[in-house]
């Protein structure tokens, strides 16, 4: 995908992640993340140790597609399926299999909960909202029950120097204010979905809560 962020090629992106059946393609599902990835860069080093950590996940993922066993991970249904038949997941504590796909999946799963939380704030949000608040009333919401106090901490930092709303509106190329309420409008069933489609996937396999 090109420099230039857009909430378009995000769009895109969880919209190719979805097959006919419902399943969903983790190669389109972590483009999305590359693309948020790009946005999150343009904030500044204040949002580094957040991208990075995106980044290593984006990475350990890309490995396991273009590994010997890449097939199993075209799908996080296929993925599901291979690593548990095949016992590659660390169910109660890691130890032999620290940073499988179904628990590295499942930290970005819980952060696209976040991004559907805080973007629907932000289409119902009036001129005089701040990007902080939004930002931290759906991280409470949703990762920061999984993340220890330090990480807290440091999270609340960052939402410290987020840009205003004005700015979220304009990097997101997709035209006016107007324009962009009506993309997000139409951007957050789709994201939504795919999360649906996965939070199921991992409930009905015990998955929810990998260390
Ligand atoms: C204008 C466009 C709309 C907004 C675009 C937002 C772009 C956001 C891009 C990424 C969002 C953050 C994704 C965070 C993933 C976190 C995964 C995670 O939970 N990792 C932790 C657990 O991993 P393991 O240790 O178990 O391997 C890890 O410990 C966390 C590390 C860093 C902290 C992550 C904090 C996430 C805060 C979410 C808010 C980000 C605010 C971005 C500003 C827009």
């Amino acid at each position: 995908m090109a420099d230039t962020f857009s909430l378009q090629k995000v769009l895109e992106a969880f919209r190719s992640s979805m097959s006919e059946n419902k399943e969903v393609y983790i190669k389109y599902y972590i483009a999305g993340w590359q693309e948020l990835v790009s946005f999150m860069n343009s904030l500044g080093n204040v949002f580094s140790f957040i991208s990075k950590d995106v980044v290593s996940k984006i990475q350990i993922l890309e490995n396991f597609i273009s590994g010997e066993n890449g097939s199993y991970y075209a799908t996080i249904q296929s993925m599901v399926k291979y690593e548990l038949e095949n016992d590659l997941v660390d169910l109660i504590k890691r130890d032999s299999h620290p940073e499988s796909g179904c628990r590295t999946l499942l930290r970005l799963h819980r952060a696209l909960r976040w991004l559907e939380l805080f973007l629907e704030r932000l289409r119902t949000s009036s001129e005089d909202s701040k990007t902080s608040v939004m930002c931290s009333d759906a991280y409470n919401e949703s990762l920061a029950q999984h993340h220890p106090w330090l990480i807290r901490k440091a999270v609340g930092v960052a939402f410290c120097v987020l840009p205003g709303r004005d700015t979220f509106f304009d990097v997101m190329n997709a035209g006016d204010h107007t324009q962009v309420v009506a993309l997000l409008g139409e951007s957050l069933p789709l994201i939504a979905e795919v999360y649906q489609i996965t939070e199921d996937l991992y409930a009905k396999n015990n998955l929810l809560e990998l260390p």
